[in-house]
């Protein structure tokens, strides 16, 4: 099992409060998380990866407990495990394209320069792999983005509207990549989107907030 979800709920104050679905996916699952504004899917998206502690419930990835494990120790598990795309892309302004994705490398130990430079071919944006971050377009930045989420070849790939600034090309270049990438990495891949033209292309559906 990559991921197990289980009684999860979350409060951000007593007003704002969410009772999460469980959720169980095995290598080569894949599953879009929809839900209308507001209903936390980001939220979801955040505890999964290890960035939001529930007030309750559970969630392991790869037989780990994400949650017992204490302030490094979680980062770095989360840095060699999961892969998360963000809906803004969270880029170091300083650095160059390469240099964004040799960074998470280097923090999780790992030298993929092969495999970056594969995915950045295929997200066609290969040509600014010695660009600075802040001289990109919106697509361009979130097309580094997923490629930075993929550079440690996760088990768990999440990601929140990552087609949401891109063109048909690139949208439908982003999705392959993701699909092709938990495939082989016999990953567990997790969507949130409003994008129909990636509801089309994940079979696995999952609403959350009111029904
Ligand atoms: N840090 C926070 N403090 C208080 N409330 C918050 C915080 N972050 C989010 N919320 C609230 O929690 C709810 C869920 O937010 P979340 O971002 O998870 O929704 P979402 O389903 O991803 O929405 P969207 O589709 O618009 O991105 C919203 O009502 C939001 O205002």
């Amino acid at each position: 099992m990559i991921l197990q979800a289980t009684q999860l709920s979350f409060a951000y104050n007593p007003t704002v409060s969410f009772q999460l679905p469980d959720i169980q996916l095995v290598a080569g699952d894949e599953l879009l998380v929809l839900g209308k504004s507001g209903s936390g899917k980001t939220t979801l998206l955040n505890i999964l990866g290890g960035l939001l502690k529930p007030q309750k419930g559970e969630v392991k990835v790869n037989g780990t407990s994400l949650y017992t494990l204490q302030g490094n120790s979680l980062d770095k598990f989360r840095g060699k495990n999961i892969g998360i795309v963000f809906q803004k892309p969270h880029l170091l302004s300083a650095l160059t394209v390469l240099e964004n994705l040799e960074v998470a490398n280097y923090f999780a130990g790992k030298n993929k320069r092969v495999l970056i430079e594969k995915n950045l071919e295929e997200l066609g944006i290969v040509h600014k792999k010695q660009s600075k971050v802040t001289t990109l377009s919106e697509g361009e930045a979130q097309r580094v983005s997923i490629a930075r989420a993929l550079a440690n070849e996760p088990k768990l790939i999440l990601a929140d509207e990552p087609t949401a600034s891109l063109d048909d090309d690139n949208a439908e270049a982003v999705i392959r990549l993701l699909k092709s990438q938990a495939k082989r990495l016999g990953a567990a891949l997790v969507v949130v989107t409003h994008d129909q033209r990636v509801k089309n292309h994940i079979a696995n559906h999952l609403t959350i907030g009111d029904l």
